[in-house]
This record gives C-alpha cells, structure tokens and sequence, in this order.
C-alpha cells in the first residue's frame, strides 16, 4: 500500500486535514490505543458527543490496528453499544484488539473510556482483506 502519512486526508487521523479529528495511534500490548477530547463542534444533543463520533474513534482504531500490522482491509460490518452519553469536554481513551481471522475475515473490538475506566461504548468490528492496490 503506498499512502503518504504526512499529506492523506483521513478524516480521523490525517495531520492535515482541517476539519479531521488528527488522532494519534500507538501500539500498547496486544492492542492499539489513542485518545481524543471530543470539542463542543462535535456534540449532537447537547453536552454529549455525538454517536457518529464516537463510532468514528472506535473503527478507526481496529482499522489501525490492522493497518499497522500490514493487512489491507475495510470494514464490512460495524456493531455499536453505547453504554454511556460521553460527555464534551472528557477526555476518551480508546482501544482496538484482534479477536479473530478466518479467509478474508478480520474481526476485531473496540472500547472507548473515561479516564476514571468507565466504559463509554464498546464495538465489535468485522474487516474484509482487499488488494494493497485497492486502497491507493
Ligand atoms: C498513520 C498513517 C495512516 C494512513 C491512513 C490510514 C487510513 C485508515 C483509514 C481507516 C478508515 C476506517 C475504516 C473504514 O472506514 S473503511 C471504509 C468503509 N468500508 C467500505 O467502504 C467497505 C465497502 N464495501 C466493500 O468494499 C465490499 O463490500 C467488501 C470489500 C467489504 C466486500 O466486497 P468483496 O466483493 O471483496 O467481497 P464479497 O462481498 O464477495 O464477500 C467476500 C466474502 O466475505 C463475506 N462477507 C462480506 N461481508 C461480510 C460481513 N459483513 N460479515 C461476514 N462475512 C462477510 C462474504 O459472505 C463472502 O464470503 P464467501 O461467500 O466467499 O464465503
């Protein structure tokens, strides 16, 4: 896969893009971990952040997770239980785990936190293999 990671626009991790949540990813363990402090821009009802954001963060981080080791896949399927509204202005801590691969399929879970451990929401993901070339 030949992508620039000073100049792509992903609207979750590009450095540049200016309207992109510019997430930062390391690996932690078996898992791959970031953290955000969602802004009022990006709330729905007020003083909670938006669900679209926060599924934004958790399948971005398997998709991470997965590019970091070299797989070139998409998600196929996405499942979200939001467990708790989170708040603007807490900060999250996410992170991204494999629990599984057969053929084309990845399927990988997510959590995002509060910093006190909280569970926000939880996500089970499921990834398909595609070419290298298909990803530009
Ligand atoms: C640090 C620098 C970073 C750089 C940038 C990083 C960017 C990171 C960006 C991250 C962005 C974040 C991430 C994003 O946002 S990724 C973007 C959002 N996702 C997409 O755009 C994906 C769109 N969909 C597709 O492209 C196709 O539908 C895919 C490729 C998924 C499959 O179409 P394809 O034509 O290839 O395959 P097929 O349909 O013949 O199926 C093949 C087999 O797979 C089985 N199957 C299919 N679906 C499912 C399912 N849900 N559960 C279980 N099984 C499933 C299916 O039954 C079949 O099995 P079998 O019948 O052969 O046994």
């Amino acid at each position: 896969m030949t992508i620039d990671e000073t100049t792509h626009m992903c609207f979750a991790c590009s450095p540049i893009n200016p309207i992109g949540l510019k997430l930062v990813f390391a690996d932690k363990g078996d898992t791959c971990v970031t953290r955000f402090v969602p802004g009022p821009q990006h709330q729905g009802w007020t003083g909670r952040v938006h669900g679209g954001i926060v599924t934004t963060l958790l399948d971005e981080a398997m998709a991470q997770f997965l590019y970091r080791r070299d797989e070139t896949a998409v998600t196929a399927e996405l499942t979200v239980r939001f467990r708790i509204p989170a708040p603007v202005g807490s900060e999250l801590l996410v992170e991204a785990r494999q629990t599984g691969a057969r053929g084309r399929l990845l399927t990988l879970e997510a959590k995002a936190c509060l910093k006190d451990g909280t569970v926000v929401a939880v996500a089970q993901g499921k990834f398909l293999r595609v070419p290298p070339d298909a990803l530009g």
